[in-house]
């Protein structure tokens, strides 16, 4: 299977917690970002990212977002509240599913998997499951557990849960929607950043306030300084209804001239959190445009430095 991953090199001897349990998508790019790490499995993207907050995990990896049917709520949620966790690497995995059940057949009433899972392969299951009823689990493979122990009949699952559970493969290789992908993070407690590369994502959430031309004037710090966005989600704040919290990605890194000016601005006009600097999956290098590199920046501010020495005007 083809993965993109950028990895951490630093990574070495430290305790990975992941969205399991074992034979999820995110164990497979738990092993793609930490290769030959311990790895421990959670039953929540809350739990993993608890056990890094609290010390038990030097790092986690989540899924944050896919192709088909977007952002991971719990993922999005369970960064922006408590402890603040910075991503240090991202990978993307093409997705394609297996449906499992126990061996032996019977009838098949439940289908079971992770709520993105199931969206994936909804024409599948109408055209080939029509009397199986689809079924919410905390992941794919709980799902194959849940089988396994009886609750319900087919778990629809990533390929190598085949591997872990004692279950048949009914179909593999399905998936409504060719070319899907996963997109997933390692994420720590703040610290050391991973060194720039030409081709990095930065992630923030912005806590804006709801008046008119907010939502504009935040994203013109980056659009001014000729910064591309990437990604742009929303997400209720939960106890105040209709205000959101705005998770905005956009190309470079915070150790960019050009970055730390928007950065600067986006916190004169709001409360700030920053989820990262990391290199892309994609290796996709920043769009840089000309008078909005980062020298620009640099020359911009010597000369205004010049002119409070005296030495310019
Ligand atoms: O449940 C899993 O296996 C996960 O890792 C989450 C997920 C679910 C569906 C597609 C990609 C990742």
């Amino acid at each position: 299977m083809k993965t993109a991953t950028r990895a951490v090199s630093s990574l070495t001897s430290v305790r990975i917690a992941y969205f399991g349990p074992q034979g999820t998508f995110t164990e497979q790019a738990a092993r793609a970002l930490a290769p030959g790490e311990d790895l421990t499995p959670f039953e929540t993207v809350r739990l993993a990212l608890a056990a890094v907050r609290d010390g038990a995990a030097d790092a986690a990896c989540i899924p944050i977002e896919n192709s088909v049917e977007g952002v991971v709520p719990a993922t999005l949620d369970g960064l922006s509240d408590d402890a603040p966790l910075v991503a240090v690497a991202e990978a993307i995995l093409p997705i394609q599913f297996s449906v499992l059940t126990r061996p032996g057949g019977g009838d098949l009433r439940t289908v079971a998997s992770h709520p993105h899972a199931l969206a994936q392969v909804r024409e599948w299951l109408e055209a080939n499951l029509p009397d199986a009823t689809p079924v919410a689990a905390s992941s794919t493979a709980a799902a194959a557990v849940a089988v396994v122990a009886g609750e319900f009949d087919a778990a629809v699952c990533a390929p190598v849960a085949i591997e872990h559970y004692p279950l048949a493969e009914l179909a593999t290789g399905i998936a409504d929607v060719g070319e899907a992908q996963t997109r997933f993070l390692l994420v720590r407690r703040p610290g050391e950043l991973p060194a720039p590369t030409g081709a990095d994502r930065t992630s923030i959430v912005a806590a804006a306030e709801n008046r008119t031309g907010t939502l504009a004037q935040l994203l013109s710090e980056l659009a001014n300084r000729a910064i591309n966005l990437i990604r742009l989600d929303a997400r209720p704040v939960r106890d105040s209804f209709g205000e959101y919290r705005f998770f905005i990605d956009f190309e470079g890194h915070v150790t960019e001239p050009r970055i730390v000016d928007a950065l600067t601005g986006l916190r004169r006009r709001c409360h700030l959190r920053f989820l990262g600097s990391h290199p892309r999956a994609d290796r996709l290098p920043a769009t840089i445009e000309a008078g909005a590199g980062n020298q620009d920046f640099l020359d911009a501010q010597s000369w205004v430095d010049a002119v409070l020495k005296g030495t310019d005007a």
